[in-house]
């Protein structure tokens, strides 16, 4: 998969994309990414970037011109199709559903605005995704786009060792929270790993995790579950631990 970043600060997310598993997948060639500064397109003396907002009110807005020039040259540095993604709070809320449908693209561009945003027509004219990774502003879309090279990286065929892993993650295989893990030691005055996980026995041990997952999901995101639409076999496991709790 191909990834162009269009930033003021490109080197931002090649770092941010330089260590663990979007690094490997870099290395393996199961990823490449390319930064596009707005700033080297700009005319003038000043090369300028952005401008004050029509209307008044504080802060500045990205001028179109140096963004449609960044962009056409993203587009032009390779023949495949790309999705055009802007990062910003009043973008549609990022989910794992959303990561896979990307991770499956052969391209993606991420537009990372920067000051109060990007003038409405260059968003109009060119974008065809607007997302976002939170309700909250942040000082750049920079730290959003690195979220989604992390989130669909991670997804492409080879960047996790063991593919399982990817599977058991929470919002992947299931939609649900993922169950607690333990290592060593088996005895610690934090306290003692679950007996079932020392166990040997797989299905027991499957059984008490996917039960983990439920209750964690109904007590700390009940948004994510309904419990109506649970399966006998889950709906049986949140039975037997409500039992256990004397519920
Ligand atoms: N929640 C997010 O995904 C997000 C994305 C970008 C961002 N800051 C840059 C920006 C600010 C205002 C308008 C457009 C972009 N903050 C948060």
């Amino acid at each position: 998969m191909r990834i162009d970043v269009v930033s003021l600060f490109p080197d931002f997310i090649d770092q941010a994309a330089a260590v663990g598993v979007v690094g490997r997948a870099r290395e393996r060639g199961l990823l490449t990414m390319q930064g596009w500064n707005p700033r080297d397109y700009a005319e003038g003396n000043y090369r300028r970037v952005d401008d004050r907002p029509f209307g008044g009110g504080p802060g500045m807005v990205m001028l179109i011109e140096p963004l449609r020039a960044a962009l056409a040259a993203a587009r032009a540095a390779d023949p495949a199709p790309v999705r055009v993604i802007y990062m910003s709070p009043q973008g549609r809320p990022l989910t794992q559903a959303k990561v896979r449908e990307l991770a499956a693209l052969p391209r993606l561009l991420l537009l990372c605005g920067r000051y109060e945003g990007v003038d409405e027509r260059f968003l109009q004219a060119e974008i065809d995704e607007e997302l976002s990774i939170g309700d909250y502003v942040l000082s750049g879309g920079e730290l959003a786009a690195a979220v989604v090279v992390d989130a669909v990286a991670r997804l492409q065929d080879g960047a996790l060792g063991d593919a399982e892993s990817a599977v058991q993650d929470s919002f992947e295989g299931d939609g649900l929270l993922d169950c607690p893990h333990y290592t060593r030691p088996v005895e610690h005055d934090m306290g003692r790993v679950p007996d079932v996980l020392l166990s040997g026995n797989h299905a027991e041990i499957a059984k008490w995790r996917r039960q983990q997952s439920l209750v964690r999901t109904l007590e700390r995101r009940p948004d994510l579950i309904d419990e109506t639409a649970l399966g006998k076999a889950d709906r049986r496991l949140l039975a037997a631990w409500r039992a256990e709790q004397g519920g």
